[in-house]
């Protein structure tokens, strides 16, 4: 009522994928994704190279690994925030590089040292699916704007991150229980998907939170601050948060393709002009990623401005 809905997007009508670029079907998808993140900064899509039987088994998967003893999850750091378990309103392991599958085979030995060449298969499958998906956006972006020559020389230059989430059922139905804090994303652009308890809400450009629902099947694509940098704001990273009620667990899995390390993100001469004065500093992606680490923690209201107060002119 009177707020607009998060956009649905059907990747599946004429299978949808990179093979189809240039075509009249791309070229109005494309323009469908570019303006979804302009107004929104998120969307959700059907994607069916992704089946559903292969997200049902994820999530089967996903409450094995993290029904594993407290002390086999505690074994996967490196001492980092972004290669570690974490246990705080959640639960969750972040895994760089998962759709390598060298990275997948170690991350599933030391979580099941008997082996479990399922879990690894998922994981390494999944994340190497999700990441095409992540590609298709991208480019599809690009095109919009008429810049694909970019895709080569900047935002191609990427590594992706999957982060496994495991969020309890609040103990009580008194109030719905943090999930996550409200915060933007760092990446390039980010792709969800979870099992059927919902509880993701998003900031939209007028200060409401606004539930995302998501059907069945459906996954979720969110702006990243480093896209929303590199279009100089045309495109949005909305704030988002997780808000947990009912009785159910949630799992969700996320991929997040990132600039890679050390890469700048700068802002196409072509994005600016007077109605579009520039934005944001030429920057180091990884430079930003530490300061909005250091930073996570403080108010709100810094939260939310952390690309303006890093990169912004
Ligand atoms: O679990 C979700 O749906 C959202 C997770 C999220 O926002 C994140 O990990 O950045
Ligand atoms: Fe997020």
């Amino acid at each position: 009522m009177g707020e607009a809905q998060i956009p649905h997007l059907d990747f599946c009508v004429g299978a949808l994928g990179l093979e189809q670029k240039g075509t009249e079907e791309w070229k109005d998808m494309s323009k469908r994704v570019r303006e979804a993140c302009e107004t929104h900064g998120c969307f959700l899509v059907a994607y069916d190279k992704i089946p559903m039987h292969q997200r049902e088994e994820m999530i089967v998967k996903l409450e094995a690994l993290f029904d594993l003893p407290e002390e086999t999850k505690k074994k996967y750091t490196d001492g980092t925030f972004l290669r570690s378990y974490l246990r705080n309103s959640n639960e969750s392991f972040g895994i760089p590089d998962a759709t390598m599958f060298d990275v997948a085979q170690a991350f599933t030995s030391l979580m099941w040292p008997e082996g479990n060449t399922s879990f690894c298969e998922t994981l390494h499958s999944m994340s190497s699916k999700m990441l095409e998906l992540s590609f298709i956006i991208l480019e599809m972006i690009l095109s919009s704007f008429g810049l694909e020559k970019h895709y080569e020389s900047d935002l191609g230059n990427n590594a992706s991150s999957v982060r496994l989430i495991k969020y309890k059922a609040p103990l009580t139905n008194d109030q719905p229980a943090i999930g996550v804090l409200a915060h933007t994303d760092t990446s390039i652009l980010t792709i969800l998907c979870q099992n059927e308890v919902q509880g993701l809400e998003v900031l939209s450009k007028d200060g409401n939170w606004v539930p995302v629902i998501i059907p069945k099947g459906c996954f979720t694509v969110f702006v990243g601050d480093a896209l929303q940098a590199w279009s100089n704001g045309r495109l949005w990273a909305p704030n988002h948060r997780v808000r947990m009620s009912g009785h159910e667990d949630r799992y969700s899995w996320g991929l997040f393709l990132s600039p890679k390390e050390g890469t700048s993100i700068e802002v196409p001469e072509e994005l600016v002009d007077t109605d579009h004065p520039l934005r944001y500093r030429p920057f180091v992606h990884s430079d930003y990623l530490s300061f909005y680490l250091a930073n996570l923690n403080t108010s709100h209201e810094v939260q939310d401005e952390l690309l303006k107060i890093y990169a912004g002119v």
